[in-house]
């Protein structure tokens, strides 16, 4: 058994980090998207992931889900790679990019299927549409209408139907508007209280401020700063300037 791992009389199983990127790399050929890249994400803890486009963050992110293989090194979440979990999808809600829904299904239908495979009762359908705020008439209504923000609502649904103690959010605020970002704020908030574990990508800076417990800034495929936000913001006037001076020092190296 990994040396994060215990189980409790229960049989439930207590990982000290929820997720556990160590060492991974992932090239395609020429380009290394991924360099080395190691962090960890506790369990309560909001961690945001950020850097600039093509930094690698999508990539760290298919790897710990089992949707793209390491060149080397290793992802694991509850202890385990993902595609050893049973039944992930009730263990670990995934959300990489909410325009991948069928645009022909409706909101409902698309939960329905998705509840179908997980073996989930019916019930939490409208539990999930109630919780990110989608109403009956827009469950019933077709993909294709939907705006990118109601699309972000739908992949958040999807990703709570199996009620998961992980959350892996791939720009989930991409398409939101203010009222929205509030949201998504409150709910990764009152997930991350009750003790649930949120890795989240996104380009807000002054949204991943307010809510990240801890950070981890990467900038092309390599770690150039983690800590707690606390930590890594003080003497900084923002996350933004932080964000800006370490990208910058990358980007001359
Ligand atoms: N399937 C692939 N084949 C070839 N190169 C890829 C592939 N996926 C990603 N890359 C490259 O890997 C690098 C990292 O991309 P990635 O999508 O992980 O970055 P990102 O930080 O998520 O960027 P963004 O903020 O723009 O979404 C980029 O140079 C990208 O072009």
């Amino acid at each position: 058994m990994p040396a994060d791992l215990a189980v409790r009389p229960g049989g439930y199983r207590i990982v000290a980090a929820m997720i556990n990127i160590s060492h991974l790399t992932r090239r395609y050929g020429p380009v290394t998207a991924v360099d080395d890249v190691s962090f960890t994400v506790e369990p309560g803890q909001v961690c945001g992931f950020l850097g600039p486009n093509g930094a690698g963050k999508s990539t760290t992110m298919r790897c710990l889900v089992g949707l793209t293989p390491p060149t080397s090194g290793r992802a694991t979440v509850l202890g385990a790679e993902y595609r050893r979990l049973p039944n992930p999808g009730r263990q670990v809600g995934i959300m990489l990019d909410a325009t991948a829904q069928h645009p022909g299904r409706t909101g409902r239908e698309t939960l329905r299927i998705a509840a179908l495979v997980q073996g989930l009762d019916r019930s939490r359908i409208d539990a999930v549409l109630e919780q990110v705020g989608l109403t009956p008439a827009e469950a019933r209504a077709r993909v294709r209408t939907y705006s990118l923000g109601m699309q972000q609502r739908l992949g958040i649904a999807v990703a709570l139907l199996g009620d998961p103690r992980v959350l892996v959010l791939d720009e989930p605020t991409n398409g939101l508007d203010p009222e929205g970002i509030a949201w998504m704020r409150d709910l990764l908030r009152r997930l991350a209280d009750r003790g649930d574990t949120v890795l989240l990508s996104s380009h807000l800076l002054h949204e991943v401020e307010q809510i990240a417990d801890t950070l981890v800034l990467i900038g092309g495929g390599r770690v150039i700063a983690s800590g707690s936000t606390e930590e890594l913001l003080d003497g900084q006037s923002s996350l933004e300037e932080l964000y800006l001076s370490r990208t910058d020092a990358v980007a001359r190296r």
